[in-house]
């Protein structure tokens, strides 16, 4: 499967060193959709990749798929425009908090039979979730996480502070470089306005932790999720590139799991 990225942020990278690099059977990436050409040049030597910076000539590109590695305003701004041509694997799911995107995305996905995969991320347990609400008797889904303080706040505490208590559709407004998987919680379960999150922030650790909470007539589950951060970008988990090499060798395999 031929890829193409959009941005060459802390994820990007991870997948340029892991899919280019290292090799992984049938992955490849040939384009790279950036801003500045000029900025990330050093990359088509050492990735063997090109640079884009004009949408359409990105995606006719020698690309079977995209993969948005970017942020939200970006999956507003390109995927509508992306999936009249191509499939796409979105890791900046906050974008789909906005119902007009998704009705938006929704008839696109129709008129045009492409897909869009939203990975899980730096979560799990999306398909327990989704089996348990196959009859819609899931009743709460409750999301706890827990980051370095640093990564939220800029002023230095000493003890841990609960920077947001609410539905997922106001924390994903409030911190969007944070809370996207409480937006594909949502996507799989109760929806953005009955998702519980609670963001703290915690001055006495260094990774990502993610506690779900979910109750429901096939009974109760909590997972806990200890993310190491990506070392280029802390805010984000080594899990959530991960979970964007995981979901392309699953489009790949027609053995399916779950
Ligand atoms: N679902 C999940 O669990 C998680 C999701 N995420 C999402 O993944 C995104 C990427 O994370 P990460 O790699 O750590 O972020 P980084 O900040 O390291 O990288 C973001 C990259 O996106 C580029 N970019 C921004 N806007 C555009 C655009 N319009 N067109 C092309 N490139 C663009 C930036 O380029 P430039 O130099 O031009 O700014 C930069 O290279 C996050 O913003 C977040 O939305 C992150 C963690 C977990
Ligand atoms: O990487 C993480 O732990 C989660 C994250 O930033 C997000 O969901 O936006």
């Amino acid at each position: 499967m031929k890829i193409g990225v959009i941005g060459a942020g802390a994820i990007a990278n991870f997948l340029f060193e892991k899919i280019n690099e290292q090799q992984q059977e049938n992955l490849r990436i040939n384009s790279v959709f950036v801003r500045n050409k000029e900025k990330y040049k050093h990359l088509e030597s050492k990735y063997a990749v090109n640079l884009y910076t004009e949408l359409d000539e990105f995606l006719d590109s020698d690309i079977d798929i995209v993969v948005e590695a970017a942020n939200i305003t970006t999956v507003e701004c390109l995927l509508p425009t992306i999936l009249k041509k191509k499939d796409a694997i979105v890791i900046s799911i906050g974008a789909f908090a906005d119902s007009t995107l998704l009705a938006e995305v929704s008839n696109l996905i129709s008129e045009y039979k492409n897909n869009v995969y939203l990975s899980s991320g730096a979560i799990g347990g999306l398909d327990l979730l989704q089996n348990a609400h196959a009859l819609g008797t899931v009743d709460k889904v409750t999301l706890t996480t827990r980051k370095p303080a640093k990564t939220l706040i800029e002023k230095e505490i000493t003890s841990e502070r609960v920077v947001f208590e609410g539905k997922a559709v106001d924390a994903i407004k409030l911190f969007p470089r944070n809370m996207n998987v409480s937006i594909v919680l949502s996507l799989a379960g109760l929806g953005i306005d009955f998702t519980n999150v609670r963001l703290i922030a915690d001055p006495h650790i260094d990774k990502n932790i993610h506690q779900i909470e979910i109750v429901g007539d096939f009974g109760e589950a909590t997972f806990t999720i200890t993310n190491n951060p990506l070392p280029e970008n802390p805010r984000t988990s080594y899990l959530a590139a991960m979970s964007i090499l995981g979901t392309l060798k699953r489009i790949n395999y027609n053995f399916k799991i779950g």
